[in-house]
C-alpha cells in the first residue's frame, strides 16, 4: 500500500489497574459481566476457519476448575481436514495482510487494546475467572493489563525494529533493511494459565505481517474465543488468525507436516516443547520445510527466592507468599523454592511465614472476594498435587509446615502448603509441581556460598528468581553468582508479576528460548530481514588498480 508519511505509534503507556475495592463501580461491573457470562454457561464455541465458524463431530467440554460440575464451554475439536483448511486459508490470507503498511496492523492491535480496557475489560476478566479460576486481581493484571501493555507495547517496538537501518552508507550506494514476515505460517500452541499470553503469542507474529494458526489450551478455550472475537472487531481480515482447538498431537501433527510451516510460537511445559522441537527437528532434517522453522518456546520453572542474614523479614515473607501462593503457584514465574538463612528463619522468618499462610482465605472467586486462592486447574493438576502431598506426608526427609490437604468434592482445591526438608537436592526442589506448593531449605548463616551452588544446579530451569538482603555486598555478590540461574531476576522483589515495557520476560536452560516476551527480542524472531543495497553508479572496469601491469 502506499504510504505518505512515516507514522509513529501514539505514545504507550502500562494499562492503569483497577483496584476492585469494596463499593466500588469496577467491582459491581465486574461482578455483574460473571453473573451474566455464567448464566450462558455453556458457551457453544466453533473452530473459526477464514473467519467462519465451522463444527466439527467432536465435541470437548472446558469445565469450570472452581465448580467442576459446571461446564464452561463446549467446542468443537479440530479434524485433519479442519487443520488444513486452516493452513491453506491462512496462507491465502497472507499476501493482503503482510503487503498492509505496519501502521495498518499496528491499529488493529491498539484498536483491541482499546477495546479490551473499555468495552470487554470485565467480559474478559470473567471468561478468564470462570474457565481459568482466577480472583478478581489476578484476571486484572492478567486479562485486563498484560494484554493490553503486550497488545500495545508491541507496535512501538515493531516501530523501533523497522527503524533500525544499516548506519553506513558509501557514497553512491542507499543501503536499507526490510524486515519480511515469514515465509509460510505461524503456529501458536497457548497455555492455559495466562489470558494474555495467549493473546500475545499470537498477536506479536500478526503484528509483524504474519498469518498465524492458534491452538488454544482445552482449559482456556472460552478467554482465548473471546480474545478472538475482539481482535475480529478491531478489524482483523479473514483468515489471519486460524482459531482451532483440538487434540495437540493430531493437530500438531499434521501442522509440523505442512512445507510452509515457519515457526512455532509456544508457551507451555518443558516436557512438551521437547517433544515438539524433536518433532520439528527430525522434519528439518528430513527436509520437509521450505525455510528453517523459527521455534520460540518459554516453559517451565522452579523458581527461587533466597533469603540472606541482612534482609528486610517483613518484606521478603509477604513477597514469599505472594509469589507462592498467587494463582495459586500456577504461574510459570512462581515461586517453589525457598532458601532461608537459619538466623532469619529463626528470628521470625518460619513464624510470619506460617502466620500468614494459615490466614490464606481459599475458594470461590466471587462468593467470597476474600479468598485469595482459588483452584486448580483441572483435574490432572489435582490429581498431581495430591500425589505430591500424600508423598510428602510419607517422606521422612519432609516435614509439612503448613497445609498439604486438597479437596475435590465441589472444585480442585489445594490448600497453600510449605515443605520443609534438610535434603537440598529433594525432588521438592527439583521437579516443578506448578501448584500452591513451596520447598524451604534452611541454611548455616556461614554456608551462603553453598547455597548458590545448589540453588544454580539442582534444577535444569532458570526462569526467575529473587534475593533478599540489605547489605549492598552481598546484593552484590548474588547478583553475579547467580546470573545464569534466572532469566528474570529480582532484588528484595517477589520472582512474579513482570511488567510489560519495564521487565521483559523469559527464562534460558530449561525453561526455554529466553526471547523475552513484552520486548522488542521476541519481534525479531517472526521476521526474515533483507539487506537492500541500492547502486546509483555503474560498474565498467572488471581488472583491479593492483591487476595494472
Ligand atoms: N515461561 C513462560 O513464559 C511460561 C508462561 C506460562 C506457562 N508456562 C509453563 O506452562 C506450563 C503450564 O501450562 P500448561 O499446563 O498449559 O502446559 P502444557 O504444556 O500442558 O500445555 C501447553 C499447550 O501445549 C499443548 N500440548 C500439550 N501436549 C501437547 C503435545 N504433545 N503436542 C502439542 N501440543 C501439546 C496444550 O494443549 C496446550 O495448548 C508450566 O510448565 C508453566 O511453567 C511458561
Ligand atoms: N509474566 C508472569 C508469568 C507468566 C507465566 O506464567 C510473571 O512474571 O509473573
Amino acid at each position: 500500500m502506499s504510504q505518505f508519511a512515516s507514522f509513529s505509534v501514539p505514545q504507550i503507556k502500562n494499562e492503569v489497574p483497577q483496584s476492585y475495592a469494596p463499593g466500588s463501580a469496577q467491582r459491581e461491573g465486574l461482578l455483574k459481566a460473571f453473573k451474566e457470562l455464567e448464566a450462558e454457561l455453556p458457551v457453544e464455541i466453533p473452530l473459526m476457519i477464514n473467519g467462519k465458524a465451522v463444527t466439527s463431530s467432536e465435541i470437548g467440554e472446558q469445565i469450570c476448575p472452581f465448580e467442576h460440575k459446571k461446564v464452561v464451554a463446549r467446542y468443537s475439536r479440530a479434524q485433519p481436514e479442519h487443520v488444513k483448511a486452516a493452513i491453506e486459508g491462512a496462507l491465502a490470507a497472507k499476501s493482503k495482510w503482510e503487503s498492509l503498511h505496519w501502521s495498518e496492523r499496528a491499529a488493529v492491535f491498539l484498536k483491541a487494546a482499546h477495546l479490551i480496557s473499555k468495552k470487554y475489560r470485565y467480559k474478559l476478566m470473567a471468561a478468564t475467572m470462570l474457565g481459568q479460576g482466577k480472583n478478581a486481581w489476578q484476571a486484572e493484571i492478567d486479562a485486563a493489563m498484560e494484554i493490553c501493555d503486550f497488545l500495545r507495547f508491541n507496535t512501538k517496538y515493531a516501530n523501533e525494529l523497522y527503524s533500525q537501518q544499516p548506519p553506513e552508507n558509501s557514497p553512491g550506494i542507499w543501503n536499507r533493511m526490510e524486515y519480511r514476515p515469514l515465509e509460510g505460517f505461524v503456529y501458536a500452541i497457548t497455555p492455559f494459565n495466562f489470558t494474555a499470553i495467549a493473546g500475545n503469542l499470537v498477536a506479536a507474529p500478526m503484528l509483524m505481517g504474519n498469518v498465524v494458526v492458534m491452538k488454544p489450551s482445552d482449559s482456556a478455550v472460552l478467554s482465548s474465543y473471546v480474545v478472538y472475537q475482539i481482535f475480529r472487531e478491531a478489524g482483523l481480515p479473514d483468515g489471519v488468525l486460524q482459531f482451532i482447538p483440538g487434540n495437540p498431537v493430531d493437530v500438531s501433527r499434521e501442522v509440523f507436516d505442512h512445507f510452509d510451516f515457519a515457526a512455532l510460537h509456544f508457551t507451555g511445559s518443558t516436557a512438551v516443547f521437547r517433544q515438539l522441537w524433536r518433532q520439528i527437528g527430525n522434519n528439518v532434517a528430513d527436509g520437509k520445510y521450505r525455510t528453517y522453522p523459527k521455534i520460540v518456546g518459554e516453559t517451565g520453572g522452579k523458581n527461587f527466592h533466597l533469603v540472606h542474614s541482612s534482609a528486610h523479614i517483613r518484606n521478603a515473607v509477604v513477597s514469599t507468599i505472594r509469589a507462592a501462593f498467587e494463582y495459586q503457584g500456577q504461574k510459570c514465574s512462581a515461586l517453589s523454592r525457598l532458601y532461608v538463612s537459619r538466623s532469619a528463619w529463626e528470628n521470625g522468618f518460619r513464624d510470619e511465614l506460617v502466620r500468614e499462610t494459615k490466614a490464606l482465605k481459599v475458594g470461590h472467586p466471587t462468593s467470597d472476594m476474600a479468598n485469595f486462592v482459588g483452584p486448580v486447574i483441572h483435574r490432572a493438576s489435582f490429581d498431581k498435587l495430591k500425589g505430591v502431598l500424600s508423598r510428602a506426608e510419607a517422606d521422612s526427609e519432609v516435614e509439612i509446615l503448613v497445609g498439604g490437604k486438597a479437596d475435590d468434592s465441589v472444585g480442585f482445591f489445594v490448600e497453600p502448603t510449605i515443605l520443609v526438608s534438610a535434603n537440598p537436592k529433594h525432588d521438592i526442589f527439583v521437579t516443578e509441581y506448578f501448584g500452591p506448593v513451596v520447598s524451604v531449605y534452611v541454611y548455616d548463616d556461614d554456608k551462603l556460598d553453598e547455597v548458590c551452588e545448589v540453588i544454580d544446579t539442582v534444577t535444569p530451569y532458570g526462569l526467575t528468581g529473587s534475593i533478599f538482603a540489605q547489605d549492598r555486598l552481598v546484593v552484590s555478590q548474588l547478583s553475579a553468582r547467580l546470573r545464569n540461574a534466572a532469566g528474570n531476576f529480582y532484588i528484595n522483589d517477589k520472582c512474579t508479576g513482570a511488567v510489560v515495557g519495564e521487565q521483559p520476560f523469559g527464562g534460558a536452560r530449561a525453561s526455554g528460548t529466553n526471547d523475552k516476551a513484552g520486548s522488542g527480542m521476541i519481534l525479531s524472531r517472526f521476521v526474515s530481514p533483507r539487506a537492500i543495497k541500492d547502486t546509483f553508479d555503474y560498474a565498467d572496469t572488471v581488472i583491479y588498480p593492483s591487476n595494472l601491469a
